[in-house]
């Protein structure tokens, strides 16, 4: 049997009725979506939207109930699966008593395509002793080294859960300065939880939305956003819906005095007696998280049905 060459497989990851099922209920229901490599994506949600629990099940530190994962086209089980991805959490999974040196030098044992050189100048480039304890390090210094390991393994992956909470905004200005050009040299996909919306717009190119379990909104940052308009304009006497935006979707409204003001997904243009706005990537992600009803919205790149695929 020949091994499938998992290194041309467009899709970093490929969820197909994904779920997670805990005693109290679903933490992940039914998520089907596909994150293409070489994307630095965005994971967002609200508090206990899923999204520790979607990293968890790419890293195997949680077990599917339902539905298939696969990680470079490779179901995530899959002993290949392994080397290739890197993961950080919040917490910072170093040895206290390690030096930075020998922290380096154990990823250096512990992974066969170990590039020392760019876990040295990660750690070099923050100025942190390589002889310093990493109990005596800074939070900002830990997570530097904690970067330079999961970059050290040269992960074609990298999955970060909110890796850049504790630091400090000029710490943290400058570790996704690190992250953007590490990923940009290698190629590396990245998909990284984050409540800092301005953050992620500012550094990812894709999104991955969750809410309540469920896939929200999914695509290419730019693209969502061309999706979406805020209209201003009089509102109907009637109190209803004004007729000229029935062609498309309405994620949030409200009226003030005779003002109307709505959130669209738009389909073609919006014709009528309106004012219209480009709105914020944090302003479309709080319209659709206040507004659960909203139909989810994947861009075709993000779109996943491999039955379909299968039976075609
Ligand atoms: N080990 C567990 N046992 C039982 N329920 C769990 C467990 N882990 C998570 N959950 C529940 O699953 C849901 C999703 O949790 P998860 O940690 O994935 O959310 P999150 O989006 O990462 O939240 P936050 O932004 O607060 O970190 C929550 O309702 C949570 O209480």
């Amino acid at each position: 049997m020949t091994t499938p060459d998992t290194t041309r497989s467009p899709w970093a990851l490929e969820a197909q009725g994904l779920g997670k099922k805990y005693r109290r209920g679903w933490a992940l229901q039914d998520c089907s979506f596909r994150l293409p490599a070489g994307r630095i994506c965005g994971l967002v949600g609200p508090n206990g939207a899923g999204k520790s629990t979607l990293l968890g099940l790419a890293t195997r530190l949680v077990e599917a109930t339902t539905g298939e994962l696969r990680v470079f086209g490779v179901p995530v089980d899959s002993p290949d699966v392994m080397p290739r991805y890197a993961y950080l959490g919040q917490e910072k999974a170093l040895f206290k008593r390690f030096t930075v040196a020998e922290t380096l030098r154990m990823g250096q044992e512990l992974n066969p395509h170990w590039d020392q050189a760019a876990a040295e100048r990660i750690v070099r480039a923050g100025d942190v002793p390589s002889h310093a304890r990493i109990g005596t390090l800074s939070g900002g210094q830990r997570t530097r080294v904690a970067f330079a390991l999961a970059f050290g393994k040269r992960p074609d992956l990298l999955l970060l859960d909110e890796p850049m909470a504790d630091l400090d905004p000029l710490a943290r200005n400058e570790m996704s300065g690190l992250l953007m050009a590490e990923a940009a040299e290698r190629g590396t996909t990245v998909l990284m939880s984050s409540h800092m919306l301005t953050e992620l717009e500012d550094m990812c190119d894709y999104l991955l939305v969750i809410s309540g379990g469920r896939v929200r909104m999914a695509g290419e940052t730019e693209e969502l956003l061309s999706l979406h308009k805020l209209v201003t304009g009089a509102r109907e006497e009637s109190g209803e819906l004004p007729a000229g935006l029935a062609p498309h979707t309405v994620i949030e409204n409200r009226t003030s005095g005779r003002q109307f003001t709505a959130m669209l997904r738009t389909e073609g243009p919006v014709y009528g007696d309106w004012q219209s706005m480009e709105p914020t990537l944090e302003e479309i992600l709080l319209a659709y998280l206040r507004s659960p009803g909203t139909p989810p919205l994947l861009t075709p790149s993000a779109q996943c049905d491999r039955r379909a695929e299968r039976a075609a």
